[in-house]
């Protein structure tokens, strides 16, 4: 009987090509098929982050999602159709694993830390052998750009969604010593209108494509509120400790 494949989920860091591990490098190279998602009409972050590194003869996979922002007619669910998507993806995935076909699935950042190489393999890693690797996640890639320590001695830091409603927003800024929010793009003049109630607005920075070719810094208050991109983060660091 022909072998199966293996799943790997590799992560590929938060955007410069050299924040990518040795380990994902040659799994990524080794792999006869590479996976990626991709939101409609778009190239894929992770994609350009490791296309030069693309040997010939690998399969490219894209899986295209359906939707990310646009509303969607009745009585379509957002829920309900990307619960489908991932379905379909995990279908094609497992054509190439059952073929005997090792699936390297790209994902930017670590493919752990938000990433949708996940719902893949909530479906398929009990079935196929699977294998992560982990990558340098966003925010640590903005931290490092951003010249911000993250946490002195014992403070503890919360990574947050910036699609968390305003008040349960607020509420868990309000006890946090360090904090880095998410998913900014066009829920950033909510977060930035919260921090600026808890007074946190001038220690927080904001990074768009960290480590990216086209990065960009831009203090807090100078943020045009709707040209957030989806792909940048808010750092509150810790206060700095006079050690
Ligand atoms: C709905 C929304 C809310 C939210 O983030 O929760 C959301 N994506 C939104 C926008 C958006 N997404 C993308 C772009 C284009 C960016 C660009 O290319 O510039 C844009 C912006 C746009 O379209 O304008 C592309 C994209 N998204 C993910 C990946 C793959 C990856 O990163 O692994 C890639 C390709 C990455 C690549 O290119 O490599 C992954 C995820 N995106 C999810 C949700 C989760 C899956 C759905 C679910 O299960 O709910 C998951 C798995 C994250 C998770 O589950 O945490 C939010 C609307 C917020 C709002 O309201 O404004
Ligand atoms: C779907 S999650 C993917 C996170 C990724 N797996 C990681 O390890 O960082 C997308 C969110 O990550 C953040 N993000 C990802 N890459 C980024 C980058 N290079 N610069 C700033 N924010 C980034 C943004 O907040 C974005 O909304």
């Amino acid at each position: 009987m022909q072998a199966k494949g293996r799943l790997i989920g590799l992560g590929v860091g938060p955007g410069d090509p050299e924040l990518i591990t040795v380990k994902a490098l040659r799994l990524l190279r080794e792999s006869p098929v590479v996976a990626y998602f991709v939101a409609k009409g778009k190239k894929g972050n992770a994609f350009g982050i490791i296309e030069a590194h693309l040997v010939e003869a690998q399969n490219l996979l894209p899986l295209v999602y359906p939707v990310t922002t646009e509303a969607l007619p009745a009585p379509l669910s957002y829920e309900q159709v990307i619960s489908d998507f991932y379905d379909e993806a995990a279908v094609a995935v497992a054509e190439h694993l059952d073929a005997g076909r090792d699936v390297a699935v790209i994902c930017e950042g670590d493919p752990f830390f938000y990433g949708s190489y996940m719902y893949l393999h909530d479906r398929l890693a009990s079935r196929y052998e699977a294998e992560v690797v982990p990558g340098v996640c966003s925010m640590l890639g903005g931290a490092s750009v951003l010249g911000a320590p993250l946490v002195y001695r014992n403070q503890s830091l919360s990574v947050l969604s910036g699609v968390l409603p305003h008040e349960e927003l607020k509420r868990r800024l309000a006890d946090a010593d360090a904090a880095v929010i998410m998913k900014l793009g066009r829920n950033f003049p909510k977060v930035r209108q919260v921090l600026e109630e808890l007074g946190l607005a001038e220690r927080a920075l904001y990074v768009e494509r960290a480590t990216m070719a086209n990065q960009k810094i831009v203090p807090m208050d100078q943020v045009e509120p709707m040209s957030s991109p989806y792909f940048s983060l808010i750092i509150v660091p810790g206060e700095r400790w006079q050690g």
